[in-house]
């Protein structure tokens, strides 16, 4: 049988810093049985690939959590996207890969540029020399928060519930721990309110939320499941992103050289951010059911088992990236990376991702000769995210 680890990857511990059993777990071998869950899981490169583009072997319809849909009920109404498999996940998805197509954004893109300019400007001030900030309040929380709720077109009265919504949702896909205990007395609340932020009568025209009610004006999708859609995007595109631009910083920062590599090519404001987010992985890992007896890596993953894939480990293999797989290099191409996953649930929103992430970086360059770390930065602990509270920067302005 598969090699055992007693680690619990869901500790705070493991949570702090991953990096460590994600080395163990790989050189463990390519199907490994973490003997605090009962579940198998895959680390290297070659399997976590494996196993999600083969979504009628693993599925994502008894959820992406630890929690088997099939056994107990799940907190919320489960997503038509995320936690459905062909063909339910067929028209939600071909609908939000149209409304979140690069070419769709091309609206967006000027004024998400205009507004990282404005948002660097109020932060940096007219001051020179050197300015020391908190970047995750003043620029990767504020600026999602700043451009993406107006792009949904959802009301201005209570965005704050976003990120504590999202933080819950993200802990709720692992065990039972501290962590979903804290978020339990507000879930109810928080659900309730991001429900309510997903009816046609509140979202704005021209927004994405209006554009998915529209699609099911034309029978794209039906009337029922607009407002689940619109949740999608509610849940899967501010903590993500929020995080995705503080390892996108927090790689500048701890790697001086590439900052100097992206002032003299700014172009490179698209790559690095795919290369922070393989070096980071800020979606940590997620599950899937095995849906029959399944052979991979030399075992048998039980039907009905599930599987729990580390996005972050696969995304540092070594057998996949070389010897310098932990460096933040701009001078590697990142493709192929499995942080916004693989195969039909691949995320539909990493335009939109990217697009932030161009926009904020692009700013930056232009005002910003110097970034280096003025204190260690706190992490956030959640059971799926790869997250800080604060990341202390110093930046010399140009
Ligand atoms: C750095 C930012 C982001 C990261 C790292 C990220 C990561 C991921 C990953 C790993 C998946 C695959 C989940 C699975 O296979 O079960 C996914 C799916 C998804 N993402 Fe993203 N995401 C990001 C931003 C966004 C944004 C901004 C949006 C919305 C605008 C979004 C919407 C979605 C949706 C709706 C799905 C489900 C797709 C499906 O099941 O077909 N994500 N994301
Ligand atoms: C990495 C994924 C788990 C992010 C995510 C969260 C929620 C949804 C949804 O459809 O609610 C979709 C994607």
């Amino acid at each position: 049988s598969a090699p055992t680890i007693d680690a619990d990857p869901f500790c705070d511990e493991v949570l702090a810093d991953p990096i460590p059993l994600q080395r163990a777990l790989r050189e463990a071998g390519p199907v490994v049985h973490l003997s605090t869950y009962d579940i198998l899981a895959f680390a290297r490169y070659e399997q976590v690939h494996a196993a999600l583009v083969d979504w009628q072997g693993f599925q994502s319809g008894a959820g992406v959590g630890l929690a088997n849909f099939r056994k107990e009920p799940p907190w919320r109404p489960p997503s038509l996207l995320l936690e459905a498999d062909p063909p339910r996940h067929d028209a939600p998805r071909r609908v939000l890969q149209k409304i979140l197509s690069p070419r769709a954004l091309r609206t967006l893109r000027e004024k998400w540029l205009a507004d990282a300019e404005a948002l660097v400007d109020e932060v940096l001030g007219d001051r020179s020399g050197t300015v020391e900030i908190d970047a995750v309040p003043e620029l990767t929380e504020s600026f999602p928060l700043r451009v993406f709720p107006d792009a949904v077109g959802i009301p201005a009265q209570g965005r704050e519930n976003l990120l504590p919504y999202g933080d819950h949702l993200f802990n709720s896909f692992g065990p039972h721990n501290h962590l979903i205990e804290a978020g339990e007395p507000r879930a109810g609340e928080l659900l309730a309110w991001t429900t309510a932020q997903c009816r046609r009568e509140v979202l704005a025209a021209g927004g994405f939320g209006a554009d998915i009610w529209a699609a099911a004006d034309r029978g794209d999708i039906l009337p029922e499941q607009a407002p689940l859609i619109v949740r999608s995007l509610l849940s899967a595109g501010v903590d993500t992103t929020v995080h995705g631009l503080s390892a996108l910083l927090h790689a500048f920062a701890t790697h001086p050289g590439q900052w100097a590599r992206l002032r003299a090519d700014p172009a490179l404001a698209r790559v690095a951010f795919d290369e922070a987010v393989r070096w980071e992985s800020p979606v940590q890992v997620f599950f899937r059911t095995a849906t029959r007896d399944i052979e991979i890596g030399g075992r048998t993953v039980p039907d009905g088992h599930k599987i729990l894939m580390f996005l972050g480990a696969a995304n540092r293999d070594e057998r996949r990236w070389g010897a310098g797989a932990d460096r933040f290099d701009l001078g590697r191409d990142p493709s192929g990376h499995v942080g916004f996953g693989m195969g039909i649930h691949q995320c539909v929103g990493q335009h939109v991702a990217r697009l932030e992430a161009e926009a904020l970086l692009t700013a930056l360059a232009r005002r910003v000769e110097h970034l280096e770390p003025a204190a260690p930065p706190r992490r956030h602990l959640n059971n799926t995210l790869r997250s800080w509270e604060s990341l202390p920067l110093r930046a010399r302005i140009a």
